[in-house]
């Protein structure tokens, strides 16, 4: 993770309301929101359609503008600034979108040229930055083509090119990968994740799905109605999700804990004892858990379950059937509660 220090965008008891539409009440997009982004860190905005995060992130390069409170960018209050100050904060920001939102006229060289043309930049240094950054998002052979024949992929490389343009200091991708299959979606995810370690950009992701905070998110902040209702370090709030909607997201993300049908199905097959042990960087892996089992004579048979990476650590749980003699699972399923969370399922006949 790169050294993240100061907090590069600050909200101070932000809010937007929104007037109602016609002679529905107004809208509080964002309500109060206080939350520190640090300076090179990849920081995950995740909530349901509606919960405020788009209007949360416009609040950063002041494309809405607070209604109360204030954001705080590279220590310059917006709230404060006019139009004409707000330019050079908004030129440090680069933002990418869903639906890509290139331009179908101009060819790829053309739309990633387009920030530096507005920004005056003279012929020659505009060239040589765009070879730069078709070269960096792996587009290079592209430069000459036209959006229209590029696979969505390719087109949000465009995109993030294109934000990059202009050097930005932080880097906002609103649902970028949404419309992506898994596949592209992972390769996105890759190169949001260069930005941020080889540029030192700060990202600010935006997201409905828990599985982008999983890949490079260090730092999540969950929305609901416009508010935040968690914010913690990744692996932190996957392992130890404290409100319901995270907890919602999380088993969403990791799938790795039986449901009660899958659980049903595992004891016809099964007739042992049967309990989910969590495996997490702390806890352990799965080897001190065979070893736990093996001191206390027991056999572990691993029915369900999966490890997967939390901001690149070891996360998740497997659903073991133990089987021994006399009291020795029971004492094994005590050992291993001294190491880390254990769902006993019991027994099918228990
Ligand atoms: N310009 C606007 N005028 C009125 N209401 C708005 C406006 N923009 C957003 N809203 C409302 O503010 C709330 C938050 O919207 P926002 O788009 O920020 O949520 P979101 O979490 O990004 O959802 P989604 O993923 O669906 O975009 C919603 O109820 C939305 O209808």
């Amino acid at each position: 993770m790169p050294a993240a220090t100061g907090s590069i965008i600050r909200f101070e008891g932000a809010s937007k309301v929104f007037p109602g539409r016609g002679k529905g009440a107004e809208v509080r997009a964002v309500d109060e929101v206080t939350l520190d982004i640090r300076t090179g860190e990849i920081f995950g905005v995740i909530g349901q359609s509606g919960a405020g995060k788009s209007t949360l992130v416009r609040l950063i390069n002041a494309l809405e503008r607070t209604t109360g409170g204030d954001v705080v960018v590279d220590g310059l209050s917006l709230g404060s600034l006019s139009e004409a100050r707000l330019r050079p904060v908004r030129a440090g920001i680069g933002m990418v979108f869903q639906q890509f939102n290139l331009l179908a006229s101009r060819t790829v060289s053309g739309n990633v040229a387009y920030p530096l043309e507005v920004a005056g930049w003279p012929r020659a240094k505009r060239d040589a930055r765009v070879a730069e950054l078709l070269d960096f998002v792996g587009l290079a052979d592209k430069a000459g083509v036209y959006p229209s024949t590029l696979s969505g992929g390719q087109k949000q490389r465009v995109g993030i090119a294109r934000a990059l343009a202009t050097n930005p200091r932080i880097l906002l991708a609103d649902e970028a990968t949404s419309a992506l299959d898994p596949e592209t979606t992972r390769d996105v995810l890759d190169l949001l994740q260069r930005v941020n370690r080889e540029l030192g950009i700060t990202v600010v992701v935006i997201t409905h799905e828990m599985d982008v905070v999983r890949s490079i998110c260090h730092r999540v902040a969950v929305m609901e109605r416009g508010r935040v209702v968690e914010v913690g370090e990744a692996y932190q709030v996957f392992s130890s999700p404290r409100h319901d909607t995270t907890r919602r997201f999380v088993a969403l993300a990791l799938r790795d804990r039986p449901s009660p049908e899958v659980l049903a199905r595992l004891r016809t097959r099964h007739s042992g004892h049967i309990v989910t042990v969590g495996v997490d960087e702390v806890a352990g892996s799965s080897a001190v858990l065979t070893r736990t089992l093996r001191e206390h004579g027991v056999d572990g048979t691993v029915v369900y379950g999966g490890i997967t990476e939390v901001a690149e650590r070891p996360y998740g749980s497997l659903t073991v059937e133990l089987v021994g003699d006399g009291g020795s699972v029971e004492a094994a399923v005590a050992a291993l509660r001294a190491l880390t969370w254990v769902d006993d399922h019991g027994r099918a006949d228990a």
